[in-house]
């Protein structure tokens, strides 16, 4: 499994940075109250091992949208070692439930140790694996599916998200701009296809009639899909 590259690629001018780093760097001032010594860690680790996580901003939006759906039960497709997992169990609270999945063992077992760290682990459940076996494997449907795995992936897991979400809850995926390639002709994907697999997925959100959609251009652009009641 190959993970993506969650910085803009400066050596290819036809990627775009989706927002001004200015404008990233006041929005930063602004989530100060969020600070926790485990969730440095994490961002540490992730700057130092060069490790996709979503980052501040896009983890408070994620709480936020977990809270607002007064989400109990979230499914995550490709949880890395615990970050993005870290503000849904935070809004899910206890007796709520996240369930992660990755498929890298040493991903799981660093996540044990930071969310139990942070007082989280008892709403985390996490699955070493396909996160697509995992997913098949659970029963019932889900106030949240997110989504961060391979982007070659992103199609197939829509259609088996999208069924289990359900009537007014969410689906959230993580970066639908792909650093801009997904607006441009000209382009150099990091993995042949995973643009194309992206832009496929966003066009299969945005056209089923079950679901209203929106895109937060925050870091990488984050899909969010909420299913209609009626
Ligand atoms: C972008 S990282 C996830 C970051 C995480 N959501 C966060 O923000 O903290 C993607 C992770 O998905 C895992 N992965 C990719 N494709 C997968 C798949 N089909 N099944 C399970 N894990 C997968 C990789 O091992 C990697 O750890």
């Amino acid at each position: 499994m190959m993970t993506e590259i969650k910085s803009a690629n400066m050596a290819n001018p036809s990627v775009l940075i989706p927002v001004d780093p200015a404008i990233e760097r006041y929005l930063y001032s602004l989530v100060g109250a969020t600070d926790h010594k485990v969730l440095s860690e994490m961002e540490a680790y992730a700057l130092q091992h060069n490790f996709p996580i979503v980052g501040r901003l896009v983890g408070v939006f994620l709480e936020t949208q977990a809270k607002m759906v007064s989400a109990k039960r979230v499914f995550e497709f490709g949880s890395g070692y615990g970050y993005s997992a870290y503000w849904f169990a935070r809004a899910v609270g206890p007796g709520g439930e996240v369930i992660c999945s990755d498929g890298d063992g040493a991903n799981a077992f660093r996540a044990k140790e930071y969310l139990q760290a942070a007082g989280l682990q008892d709403r985390i459940s996490f699955h070493t694996g396909l996160a697509q076996e995992v997913f098949a494997a659970t029963n019932g449907s889900f106030d949240i599916c997110y989504n961060d795995v391979d982007k070659g992936d992103y199609p197939q897991i829509w259609q088996m998200a999208k069924e289990r979400v359900r009537p007014g809850g969410l689906y959230i995926a993580d970066n639908v701009l792909w650093h801009g390639r997904v607006a441009v002709d000209d382009y150099e994907d990091i993995v042949p296809g995973w643009t194309e697999a992206i832009m496929e997925h966003n066009r299969l959100v945005f056209e089923d009639p079950e679901f209203d959609a929106f895109i937060n251009p925050t870091r990488d652009g984050v899909i969010v899909a909420r299913k209609k009641n009626e």
